[in-house]
């Protein structure tokens, strides 16, 4: 085997190295504890076996004098490091032994969990434990550890793989972070809402769903409908272990489709507010998470549904027949705006972008009889508020409000957009535009054009509402679910909701 020489093992790999495990440093740092506790006087090097050591370098464990090490120093030890993002956990068993689980990188895409054990000559107990717990501070940071965990696996989601995605890829990893787990198939359309009502938010810290954006959509419902919404909805985070057709929500706060690296983003996760939005419809109030659409998107998401069998092709040839058509929904709209102009919104987002991660999620904890907030600006059946003015919109092509940033892989439609800054990002553009403008602009979206173009309207608003016109029928998309074609509200709650992400405050998506 080729061999290297190391300068010097206790050395962190370089950042190229670390990127090429396909982990993500300036997460673990952003939440590196700011203090500094008793544990991290403790020595950094732990010697363990014979000419063998542990070493707490500044991104990663070193590990010197192992066989199989990938380099060599000059006395011919070999050398390796697992960066701390992928330490799961660390104990000393009962017979003095040092065990240390980690997400070994099989792949760009998957991780598995892995052990090395070490026995120790000279057990000196406090000196281990010591270092034992300087370890699991570096590898979690202000995360918390062995989280309780509710898995929802919904075995129809996506190619209906879930429950085999869960068993073989998801599963191990968060058992090896000791998380207690409590796993639950959903067995009907609606289930994750009854989950979300009945589930005892003391028990549990997060719900994880494995499947795709429907099962978080529901979750986040269910808990809307307890009489302690705003505290279960602050308690528990919900998440996405990624099993389905769209798995938005992991891509934004993961980083990642892959449902291995999930399950390591949730381990490593730090609690974070999302900001949820009430959509009045009739006398009926859904929470929304991801967005909402009218108009192309949502037709094409939900009116292409004997296209399955293309795959993700379908979305791409959906759209672009309707394009090519020059279709156009009418729609008259009222905007509750708070940026009215790109400069302004880009302001926004560096402001946020520029700050430190947060060290903790700063919010209380709301008294146990407080339920949703209630409407600002009423619902879809009350007067227009009187600061409003509908605004009639004739050659409407794209209505598209968004609360995360990517709706898809490869669609970060709205760069613009922060977890908890209290907008949704509202995109609005015509569908007359010539048919070379109309393709060009759906490939913006993909090379991070999109926000740029000048056709594109892009505001943050904290409330609208929407009325089709001159439409027999349509398509109206909340979270991906269709609803009645009929004029709805929406407006925004400031970090109503919560889930885990890497940096506390942004989503794993290139900002503006
Ligand atoms: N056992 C079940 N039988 C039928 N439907 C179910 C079951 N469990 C969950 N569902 C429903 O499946 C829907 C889609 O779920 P999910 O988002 O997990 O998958 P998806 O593949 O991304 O979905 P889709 O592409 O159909 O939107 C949800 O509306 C949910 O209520």
């Amino acid at each position: 085997m080729a061999s290297t020489e190391a300068t010097n093992p206790f050395q962190d790999p370089s950042p190229g190295e670390i990127r090429a495990q396909g982990h993500d440093q300036a997460a673990l740092a952003a939440s590196a504890p700011q203090s500094t506790s008793p544990q991290q006087h403790a020595s950094t090097t732990l010697d363990v076996g014979r000419n063998a050591s542990l070493t707490l370098a500044t991104d990663s464990l070193v590990i010197q004098g192992m066989n199989g090490g990938s380099t060599k120093d000059k006395e011919g030890k070999t050398t390796r490091s697992i960066p701390f993002y992928n330490i799961l956990w660390a104990e000393r068993s009962d017979s003095g032994d040092i065990t240390i689980q980690y997400a070994h990188t099989v792949s760009k895409t998957v991780v598995r969990p892995a052990i090395i054990s070490y026995s120790i000559d000279k057990p000196d107990s406090s000196a281990i434990e010591a270092w034992i717990q300087s370890l699991l501070d570096r590898a979690y940071g202000t995360s918390q550890r062995r989280k309780r965990i509710k898995v929802l696996v919904n075995p129809f989601g996506g190619q209906g793989g879930a429950v085999k995605m869960y068993h073989k890829h998801i599963a191990p990893i968060l058992a090896a972070a000791r998380c207690e787990l409590d796993m639950e198939k959903t067995m009907h359309n609606g289930h994750g809402i009854e989950v979300g009502q009945k589930l005892d938010i003391d028990a549990y810290d997060v719900v994880a769903c494995c499947s795709g954006d429907g099962i978080p959509h529901e979750v986040w419902n269910g808990l809307g409908k307890r009489e302690d919404a705003a505290r279960a909805l602050v308690k528990i985070a919900v998440t996405q272990l990624p099993c389905g057709s769209g798995n938005a929500l992991s891509l934004n706060f993961n980083g990642t489709n892959s449902p291995s690296l999930a399950a390591l983003a949730v381990v490593k996760g730090l609690r974070t507010p999302l900001d949820l939005v009430s959509v009045t419809q009739g006398d009926k109030r859904t929470l929304s998470f991801l967005s909402q659409s009218v108009g192309i998107v949502a037709e094409t998401d939900l009116g292409t549904e004997n296209l399955r069998w293309m795959g993700s092709t379908r979305f791409t040839y959906g759209i672009v027949t309707r394009l090519l058509r020059q279709s156009v929904y009418p729609a008259d709209i009222a905007v509750k705006v708070e940026h009215d102009n790109k400069a302004a919104v880009r302001e926004v987002y560096r402001t946020e972008a520029s700050k430190p991660g947060p060290h903790c999620d700063e919010r209380e904890l709301p008294p146990v009889n407080t339920g949703l907030p209630a409407l600002r600006y009423g619902t879809v059946q009350d007067p227009l508020p009187e600061s409003w003015t509908l605004v009639p919109h004739d050659h409407l092509g794209n209505f598209y409000a968004g609360n995360l940033a990517y709706m898809s892989a490869d669609a970060n439609f709205f760069p613009a957009s922060l977890p908890s800054d209290g907008c949704l990002d509202l995109v609005r553009i015509r569908g007359d535009l010539k048919r070379t403008k109309a393709i060009n602009t759906l490939l913006a979206v993909a090379e991070h054009k999109f926000f740029d173009m000048d056709h594109v309207d892009y505001q943050k608003v904290t409330a609208y509402r929407i009325i089709p016109r001159n439409q027999k029928d349509g398509y109206i998309s909340i979270d991906g679910e269709r609803i009645p074609f009929e004029p709805f509200q929406a407006e925004v709650h400031c970090g109503l909701g919560t889930v885990l992400s890497k940096s506390g405050h942004l989503f794993e998506a290139k900002g503006v």
